[in-house]
């Protein structure tokens, strides 16, 4: 079998555990997870404990995250990590070219070189903040040709939400295994180990790495108790470990820089585990979606999959929107979105088919940068089209779009700014919007 066969037969058999937020527990080996306390004077079956903290010890208890693991040998049992080359990959704060008021578009990334894994085609675009102050976040996109192989990756800047667009991923995690495809999402917390296999020959996406406060599920206001995503539908792995007394290359990622150290053993050694620090997987296609029954295009905001706070209630670090299926019935209103300048800065990306304010050019693998303030919204072949739409009930579900929608500014990497596919011309999008002013 092809490592892509044996790496789909085993995301065909992953059990999880499900639900976001709350206190998981999982044992791949009956009697592994200590009962009634964390750290009893001898582990059960000559395992180690340890706690990985996602918040400070004293956070409130609602926004306290941190998980206990029994470990075939302490993450402490490692070698001194030496810097390693960051490839295309960079960091918080982001200083290489100077914020760009500018509407700007990208292609997908093009084919990987042959040989190319999850954390070598790592690409980033662009971001904001300081990763050495847990501030801010950056856009990463992904192309990869091959599995990770006795390496595995963690990121103590950030959180991980991996964003698929083409081809599945297997991820194998110290928590065990998770599969993610195009059309669902990935959030790995911070700190956690991981090895990326492939689902697909070839695959490719986007992610978002949070500095900030770890994403939670949004308030629903007066939307009540159920709504948007549902906790029910993230799911945690179960267990799994891996006894493998083999060299592996741990990379780590600390403060904008890779660092590697070359393990005796296989880290993804953890044999049971509790706590709320934990991976998950989500299907987009589960968000329930709420919008207007009477009129009007309403905010986006309504359609926030997962939000990170910051110290300004209601502004967030980074939210994670999806464009998913649905109805728009609303009468006497234009329905897609509408033209505007927003305060917070807006990445978009494409999974599948088309986005309903752009007719052409905005392709799934690309992605636009409408940065603070900058005027967007429907192109003009959109604007017109929809301008004479006859407002029958209309279905949307040509299309899978997302956005990371961030309160500080964008620059963009060198490398986006001069990328072969930067798209040139994309003001022109809004070319031909004349005026139609009587009076
Ligand atoms: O710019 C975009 O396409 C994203 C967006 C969608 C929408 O329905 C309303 C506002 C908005 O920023
Ligand atoms: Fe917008």
């Amino acid at each position: 079998m092809s490592t892509v066969e044996t790496a789909r037969k085993t995301a065909g058999d992953l059990t999880h555990s499900p639900g976001f937020g709350n206190e998981h527990q999982s044992e791949a080996v009956p009697g592994a997870l200590p009962a009634g306390r964390n750290s009893p004077q001898r582990a059960p079956l000559g395992l180690y404990a340890e706690q990985l903290s996602g918040s400070a010890f004293t956070e409130p208890r609602a926004r306290n995250r941190r998980s206990w693991l029994y470990r075939i040998r302490p993450s402490a049992a490692h070698p001194r990590f030496t810097r390693a080359g960051n490839g295309t990959i960079r960091s918080a704060p982001f200083t290489e070219t100077v914020p760009d008021p500018n509407r700007l578009r990208w292609n997908p990334l093009p084919e990987p070189a042959a040989g190319t894994d999850f954390v070598a085609g790592l690409w980033t675009l662009g971001g904001n903040g300081d990763v050495t102050r847990r501030a801010g976040m950056a856009i990463h996109l992904y192309h990869a040709n091959t599995p990770m192989t006795d390496k595995v990756f963690s990121d103590s800047d950030g959180e991980l939400l991996i964003v698929p667009e083409r081809g599945g991923l297997l991820l194998r995690t110290e928590f065990g295994l998770l599969a993610v495809e195009p059309g669902h999402v990935a959030l790995i917390p911070r700190g956690v180990r991981f090895r990326v296999e492939l689902l697909d020959e070839t695959v490719r996406g986007y992610v978002c790495e949070n500095y900030g406060a770890p994403f939670v599920l949004p308030d629903l206001g007066p939307i009540g108790a159920n709504g948007l995503a549902n906790a029910r539908d993230f799911l945690a792995p179960v267990a799994a470990y891996e006894d493998v007394r083999r060299p592996t290359t741990v990379v780590n990622k600390f403060c904008g820089n890779l660092w590697t150290a070359t393990y005796d053993h296989s880290p993804l050694d953890v044999v049971a585990w509790h706590g709320n620090h934990v991976p998950y997987v989500y299907d987009l296609r589960r968000f329930n979606v709420i919008g207007s029954i009477s009129y009007d295009h309403p905010d986006p905001s309504v359609f926030t999959v997962l939000t990170s706070p910051s110290d300004t209630p209601g502004q967030a670090g980074v939210d994670f929107v999806v464009f998913a299926p649905r109805w728009l019935v609303g009468e006497d209103t234009f329905r897609p979105p509408y033209f505007h300048r927003n305060v917070m800065s807006e990445y978009m990306g494409l999974l599948e088919g088309a986005y309903d304010a752009k007719a052409e050019g905005f392709v799934p693998g690309g992605g636009s940068l409408h940065n603070m303030m900058s005027a967007h919204g429907p192109d003009r072949e959109t604007f017109d089209r929809a301008s004479a739409a006859e407002l029958v009930p209309q279905k949307i579900d040509d299309g899978l779009a997302f956005m990371f929608e961030t309160r500080w500014p964008v620059t963009a990497t060198a490398q986006a700014a001069g990328a072969g596919h930067l798209q040139g011309g994309y003001d022109d999008v809004w070319q031909g919007l004349e005026s139609n002013f009587r009076v």
